[in-house]
Parts: C-alpha cells; structure tokens; sequence
C-alpha cells in the first residue's frame, strides 16, 4: 500500500497510543441468578441490580456472562460475517447500502468526519422497520424498510434472524435490571420497544490496517440508542474512554461474554444518571478483528425525554423532548460523507 488516503488520518489529538492502557476494572456481571430461571432468592437479585447500577454508573461499559444467548448462535453468525467479508469488493456491492436501501454493506462510514477503517453489514432486526424518510419534523412521511440478504454465505438471514431472537431475550433482561438499579418498575422500558423498534445488528469487519498511529477502527463516538450489546472476538482494539480520569483504557477480550454499553437514550431517561460513555476501536497492523454490536433502539415515534419518576424540583429535566427516528435519520444522513460540521448529538437538546 502507498500513501495513506487522508481521509482516514486522525487528529494529532485523537491518534491512539500503540501501548494502550488494559482495563482490569470494567465490571464482569455473571448473569446466572436470572438467566432462564425464575428468580426465588430476592438477595440474589438485589445484589445483580447493585452491581448493574454500580457498573452504569462508573463505567457506562459492563461485560456479562452466563447470559443465557447459546455460542452455537453466535458462532454460526461469526463465521456467516467471516465468510461474507471474504467476498471480492464487487459481490460485497450486490448488498450495498445506499440513501434507497438504508441496511446493507457498505466501507465508507466516516465517524467525526474521518473515515474509519473497517467494512460494515446492518441488518434490522424487526421486518418492516419503521422510520421517517427525512429529519424534517414537518414531513411526517413513515417509510417501512427490510433487509437485504446476500446470496452467500448461505442460511444468512435464518442465522441472523435466530441470533437477534435471543440477544433480544437479553435486551429486555438488562433494561429491566437498568430499571430496577434506577428505583423504577422492572418493565419500565418495555413499552418503547415492545409494539415496533429500530434495534439493528451490525456485522463489523476490521482489516489489518499499516497506519495503526494515524487511524481508527471506528473514531471516538458515543452510541445514540438506548443499549449496545456487542460480541468482540478475541483480538481485541475496543477502548473506553475511563470516567475517573478520562483516559483510554482496552475492554479485554473474554470468551462468550458480552459487552454492554448504556447509550445516549439510557443517559437522557436517567436525566445524566448514567452517561454514555465515549469509546474507539484501534487498528492491529497484522491481524484482521471482527465483531458483532447490536444496538437496541426503541421506535421511530419513541419521545425520548428524562423520566417523571426521575425528575424533580430539585432534579428538574436536563433535556427536551426529542423524537428517536427523526434523531437517527438527522445522524445517518451525515454518516455518509465528510461534512465540516459535527452531527447531531443529545447535547444539541440539553437545557441545564
Ligand atoms: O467493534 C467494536 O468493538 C465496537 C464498535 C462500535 O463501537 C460501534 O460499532 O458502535
Ligand atoms: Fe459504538
């Protein structure tokens, strides 16, 4: 390879440090005293719902395990996207995403504006999924979306049609133990979920990359929705930006646990009781990296807002209301390209 396109460079300041920190402290949260069983011992509980909070709180980041989604599930989805990547450029294209199909593959995500080193496939995990055709809040035109399915490897959309069905399983587990650790009923989430959602999987493919001090996985950024659940392999590059001293510090890897992150929803529901936490992913110049988020989101007419239970004259409201389809389209739409201005974020709703 020649000289590196610019469009991958990152900022002196952004550029990552080849000897990052490791993170001993990110919290692994053993998931067993719920996972398919019906809770008898409430002490159980009470001690996972603490643990949670805790983890929320000053971390934003969790790994749990024994969390009840079966390996075979995701082994069979991690060599499904092995496969796919392994795919020449031009039948990767055949699925291509673009502004008429939303989902799909596509190389060209730029995140803060430069662009990331990886190659991506979305896939919704509800057909139709519901969303607005434009940001506009005065167009009130709804378009239903499905996914696209490529043809190889074979069996795609039935491995990941049965993976969504069980991290699903674990979505709704963990937003009712975010529920209970905030003081709220265990369902409380439920009903932004339940009729419709915008919830995707993304199948992240990194390629061993030569400029490992120039450029980014994926640049820092925070997840826009409500939770991220995410299965890294085992060759590692996830950093979390640290809240104690803001530095960066490695999720290491951990066979059949997942990540779990609280994104900018859970930030605005909690009213800034838990934050979503900035994170990156660094490059590995010889080995390529593959991972697996799905981000949980609620539907497209959610009104996300800190919640009454939460909020008093004491605690008012740090944010407006703000629609969750009108917001994920506003960020998609600058997702594509290099623009000289930052896309949206929860601040640009912040009153206090
Ligand atoms: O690949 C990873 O470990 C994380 C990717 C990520 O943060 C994202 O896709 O939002
Ligand atoms: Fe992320």
């Amino acid at each position: 390879m020649g000289e590196v396109d610019p469009a991958f460079i990152q900022d002196p300041e952004h550029r990552p440090k080849l000897s990052p920190i490791e993170a001993t402290g990110i919290p692994v949260i053993d998931l067993s005293p719920i996972i398919n069983k019906t809770v008898k011992d409430p002490s159980a509980i009470e001690g996972l719902v603490k643990e949670i909070g805790t983890a929320c709180k000053d971390w934003g980041f969790f790994q749990v395990t024994n969390h009840g989604v079966p390996l075979t599930l995701r082994q069979r989805l991690e060599e499904a996207s092995r496969k796919f990547f392994s795919q020449s450029l031009e039948d990767k294209r055949k699925v291509n995403r673009d502004e008429t199909t939303l989902t799909g593959y596509y190389d060209t995500e730029h995140t803060k504006n430069v662009r990331d080193w990886k190659e991506v496939f979305d896939f919704f995990a509800k057909e139709p999924t519901l969303l607005p055709v434009s940001s506009d809040e005065h167009d009130h035109r709804i378009h239903h979306w499905n996914n696209q399915s490529p043809q190889y490897p074979q069996n795609f959309r039935v491995i990941i049609q049965e993976y969504i069905g069980e991290v699903e399983k674990l979505a709704y587990k963990l937003l009712e133990l975010i529920a209970l650790s905030l003081g709220l009923e265990a369902n409380r989430f439920e009903e932004f979920f339940i009729k419709q959602q915008t919830s995707f999987v993304r199948l992240n493919h990194y390629p061993p990359c030569p400029y490992p001090h120039l450029a980014l996985g994926v640049g820092r950024h925070k997840d826009g929705g409500a939770l991220t659940i995410l299965a890294q392999d085992e060759v590692g590059g996830l950093e979390v930006k640290r809240k104690i001293d803001q530095e960066w510090v490695g999720v290491k890897p951990t066979p059949d646990a997942y990540i779990i992150n609280v994104g900018d929803i859970i930030q605005v529901w909690s009213n800034d009781e838990y934050e979503s936490v900035e994170h990156r992913v660094m490059v590995n110049t010889e080995k390529e990296r593959f991972s697996i988020p799905l981000f949980f989101n609620p539907a497209h007419d959610a009104e996300i807002k800190p919640l009454e239970e939460l909020i008093n004259e004491h605690n008012p409201a740090k944010y407006r209301p703000y629609k969750w389809g009108k917001f994920l389209i506003h960020r998609r739409d600058t997702n594509f390209k290099k623009h000289n201005v930052e896309n949206l974020q929860i601040y640009h709703y912040k009153i206090i």
